[in-house]
């Protein structure tokens, strides 16, 4: 299983953001050709890992999207996406992002207390997206069902964990080793 996602990540190239080593990914980055295969099956990937009794997917701007709509193609449920544009709407709820390079503001709409919501994103690597954005769904009172992400690098799951008490899903651990991604867990 997730024999493509393998293959095309032992493929990426690495590129130097400072000090930060970031492979270069179709599913995560997208200026490489997104193959329909790969992302059908990274979704239905989740289909078998995720728990699907949810009201809501909710995903991540930039590259939760295409992963949010094959998944919510693949099984009906409707999604959501944790933008990184301001709306001003009433309900909205600003989350501050930062990862191993940057630092952003994501805002989250069209959520309501009590949905029963799947949360997934492409990378969960130092897991301050994750912790930031769980962090603020808490606050809106949804149920977080469950949360998945394709690529885990970095100990983020464990910062996840002792940050907000969620366990984090991963289809596949990487490292990078020698300027190479080296596998070093799948889920499947
Ligand atoms: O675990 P972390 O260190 O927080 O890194 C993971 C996050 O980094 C990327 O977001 P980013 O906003 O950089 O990129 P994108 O807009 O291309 O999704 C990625 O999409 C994850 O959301
Ligand atoms: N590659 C792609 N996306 C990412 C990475 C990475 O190394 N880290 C966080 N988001």
């Amino acid at each position: 299983m997730l024999d493509k996602l393998k293959k095309t990540l032992e493929e990426s190239p690495i590129v130097k953001k400072g000090e930060y080593n970031y492979f270069v990914h179709p599913i995560t980055d997208g200026i490489m050709l997104v193959e329909p295969d790969l992302l059908k099956e990274v979704s239905n990937a989740i289909t078998k890992v995720a728990d699907l009794n949810v009201d809501k997917i909710v995903c991540m701007e930039a590259m939760g999207i295409h992963i949010a709509t094959a998944l919510s193609l693949e099984t009906n449920i409707p999604f959501v996406v944790v933008r990184k544009r301001c709306y001003g709407l009433e309900e909205e709820v600003a989350v501050h992002q930062v990862t191993g390079y940057s630092e952003c503001e994501l805002y989250i709409n069209g959520l309501r207390k009590g949905d029963r919501i799947l949360v997934v994103d492409d990378v969960l690597s130092t897991g301050g997206t994750m912790v930031a954005v769980l962090n603020a769904l808490k606050s809106v009172g949804v149920e977080i069902a469950d949360i998945v992400a394709v690529v885990e690098k970095g100990n983020g799951k464990e910062r996840v964990k002792k940050e907000t008490g969620y366990d984090v899903k991963t289809l596949v651990k990487v490292d990078v080793n020698g300027g190479k991604v080296v596998i070093e867990d799948s889920i499947l």
